[in-house]
């Protein structure tokens, strides 16, 4: 059988020159038709089996982490059914349709653009293994519905059936973790230009209504997807957890442990509406009113009291994020976690097999669940016609919402932004932040206060808050410091490992406030954050730093060689390098972090006109000779960086250059690697010549310690 095409563009130019008068088609006919190729069942998966020995888990990815630090104003309070919904999508799917006829609008029959996969050949047997499998069946089977209903509801005049919208993957979120069976970051989007503008050439213009048009151009602005459709591989155990959803319940223990911790400021919260009009009645037949608009909601740490109390008081037998088994309440939350990332009412829960769809209800925070849909075997009503009234839906819910929140809140209108960077706010408000801690304690003294790193140094216990898009830590999480701080240890190569004490108080802990991501890379995920110490007078004393973290085994194992490297710096007393303040563990296990100093902004991202092919670096001569005498400082302590390449290249406000990134760096290399690593440099910086300006970092070598194999 011949696999699926690549989602494409409305292509009208071989049909825009002969449209069949209205009158000469047979409308009925042409009606009667479409909705037999909609009953037709979908093909059964057949998916190839994985090679090698990699074993696959249904298990929560490392987003986990995230998720339990959601605000209180957003998570998921309770599960209900929506026995009705299936029946709602079909009869969207019909009225859509039913238009169609009633205007007159087939041109030709829907037979003869839609018979590429109508005959039915057998299971569908994908390329790929695993979830990206699943992806490709499922994209598969709803090619039709996505047609259908990009004419319908937007093209209804177009000659066609061409696809316009689009079911993806979010490239955004990099490679899908290859050792799970689930990937939760499916979604139906618009097609954008390379510059995130909404994807349109002129054919498609002719049949978009200038309302549409401008409703899609303001979807677009505000995100590239829309939906969550939670993936995984067909198994008994995927298929029991889609069949007992309805049966879960909401976990008590999803936040972090800790207990009796400080409460941060209040933060003011721009609660984004559900849709005054919604597209499914399950929904509005809830007792609550329906919201009239943008509300404000406070969140922020309700607790406080004298005594800290940790989320556990042994350190983890093992720091490294574990899988564990999903469940269906932790299979919720995973979908649910993600519609409020993405801003989604719909979610789908698919393994290719069975399938449910979930309806967030944002102000009661409730999730609706459909029945369960058996994707070869439903008919009333049939697989493809209810894909079809799912993406309106879908549609119609986020154009409906668009409105409700431009009324309530105009300023969102003038949105001028082209894409969404991975960490904006996803609820496409302007959260109001305030400064955090600087003022909760009065100052009584002239005094200047502590530096707060210095402070920071010398405490074991961190409290980690996580403020930002749909962050707001309920509580925050326990860390215990397990190496040394490296610029204010009275001897950094001491490793120290304090135990963990049965409460502290709030002088003995170091606050720290995570905010937007700044970078991922194969260590983990790059923070910015703010630190808070008390100071001996009393004062709350705050620095701006960076905080990466790192969940899996392997990333864990190069962020501790990471370390060592820095200590191995610091040692030599090298300038130009991050100052590392130390790592941290989570005591409720499955992350580290690193935390160090904020060094700016990466020669990538500084680069001159990226639209231009080469390489075009935006460095000063005295930062090009900062970064020589950097690299000739890390040689002559006996590093080998192995990484020099621009994303790892910094300069920070006041223009002074950095060089970061050592978890693939080499102790004791050779005399003439540390040669060809500087003369590389100099090529790089001097003539923007690089080998493969878009290469991954080289694979870790970390157990090897005089590399200079890769060259
Ligand atoms: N100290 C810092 N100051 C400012 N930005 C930083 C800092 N550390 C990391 N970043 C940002 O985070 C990104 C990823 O960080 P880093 O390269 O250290 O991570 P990694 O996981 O080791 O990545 P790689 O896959 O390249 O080895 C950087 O490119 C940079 O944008």
């Amino acid at each position: 059988m011949s696999l699926p095409a690549p989602p494409q563009k409305l292509d009208l130019t071989n049909t825009l020159s002969a449209p069949v008068p209205p009158g000469f088609l047979d409308q009925d006919a042409a009606a009667q038709q479409l909705e037999e190729i909609l009953s037709m069942p979908p093909p059964a998966l057949a998916l190839p089996m994985p090679v090698g020995d990699t074993p696959i888990r249904l298990g929560y990815p490392t987003r986990f982490f995230y998720d339990k630090h959601i605000d209180k104003s957003l998570q998921l309070r309770g599960i209900k059914p929506a026995t009705t919904f299936l029946d709602q999508l079909n009869d969207l799917a019909g009225q859509y349709l039913g238009e169609l006829r009633t205007n007159a609008q087939y041109t030709s029959m829907p037979g003869n653009s839609l018979t590429l996969r109508t005959r039915n050949t057998g299971p569908f047997k994908p390329k790929n293994t695993g979830v990206p499998g699943v992806a490709q069946y499922l994209r598969h089977c709803v090619d039709f519905s996505l047609r259908i209903s990009s004419r319908v509801f937007l093209f209804p005049r177009a000659p066609d059936w061409n696809a316009y919208l689009l079911w993806v993957r979010l490239g955004r979120e990099g490679e899908a973790d290859s050792r799970l069976a689930v990937d939760e970051i499916h979604a139906l989007a618009l097609p954008s230009t390379t510059e995130g503008k909404l994807d349109l050439d002129e054919d498609e213009l002719l049949y978009l209504s200038p309302i549409m048009h401008s409703n899609l151009e303001k979807l677009q602005s505000r995100s590239d997807s829309i939906g969550t459709w939670v993936v995984m591989t067909p198994s008994a155990k995927a298929e029991s957890l889609i069949t007992s959803l309805n049966r879960a319940t909401i976990p008590s223990d999803r936040n972090a442990g800790t207990r009796g911790f400080p409460g941060l400021p209040p933060s003011t919260r721009l609660v984004p509406p559900d849709s005054p009009e919604p597209a499914w009645s399950t929904v509005s037949s809830a007792n609550e009113p329906p919201p009239s608009g943008w509300k404000l909601q406070s969140g922020g740490a309700e607790h406080s009291s004298e005594d800290i109390l940790p989320a556990a008081t042994r350190r983890p037998r093992s720091t490294a994020f574990d899988y564990g088994e999903l469940t269906p309440e932790s299979l919720i939350q995973l979908g649910w976690a993600r519609a409020v990332e993405t801003d989604s009412s719909v979610i789908v829960f698919t393994c290719g097999t069975l399938e449910r769809i979930a309806i967030r209800h944002r102000k009661t925070q409730t999730l609706y669940l459909s029945d369960l849909i058996n994707i070869t075997q439903i008919r009333h009503p049939p697989y493809l016609k209810l894909q079809v009234g799912l993406y309106i839906a879908v549609l119609k819910d986020a154009i409906s919402r668009l409105h409700a929140s431009e009324i309530a809140s105009p300023e969102l209108r003038r949105s001028t932004r082209k894409r969404r960077a991975p960490e904006d706010d996803p609820l496409g408000n302007q959260s109001k932040r305030r400064k955090v801690g600087t003022g909760s304690v009065v100052s009584r003294t002239f005094e200047r206060p502590q530096s707060a790193i210095k402070i920071a140094g010398g405490l074991d216990f961190m409290l980690l808050y996580l403020r930002y898009g749909m962050h707001d830590s309920p509580a925050p999480a326990s860390f215990i410091r397990s190496v040394p701080c490296l610029v204010s240890a009275d001897d950094p190569e001491e490793i120290a490992r304090p135990s963990v004490k049965r409460k502290y108080t709030r002088e003995e802990c170091i606050v720290v406030i995570l905010g937007p991501k700044i970078g991922t890379g194969a260590t983990g995920i790059v923070h910015t954050a703010s630190l808070e110490v008390i100071d001996a007078q009393g004062r709350t004393v705050t620095a701006n730093i960076v905080v990466k973290t790192a969940f899996l085994a392997e990333q864990q194992e190069k962020m501790r060689h990471e370390f060592q490297v820095y200590r191995r710096l610091a040692a030599h007393k090298v300038k130009g390098v991050p100052e590392v303040y130390g790592i941290f563990d989570d005591l409720e296990g499955g992350a580290i972090i690193l935390l160090m100093s904020h060094c700016g902004s990466t020669l990538w991202d500084r680069r001159i006109d990226p639209t231009r092919p080469g390489l075009r670096l935006d460095v000063k001569p005295s930062q090009r000779t900062r970064l020589l005498a950097i690299v000739d400082a890390i040689h002559a302590a006996g590093v080998r960086h192995y990484d020099l390449r621009p994303p790892n290249l910094m300069i920070d406000d006041g223009g002074r250059a950095y060089i970061i990134d050592f978890d693939v760096a080499q102790l004791d290399p050779t005399e003439g690697g540390k040669r060809r690593e500087r003369r590389a440099l100099v090529d790089l910086l001097f003539h923007g010549s690089y080998p493969d300006f878009s290469m991954r970092s080289p694979p870790s070598t970390v157990a090897s310690t005089n590399g200079d194999s890769d060259e």
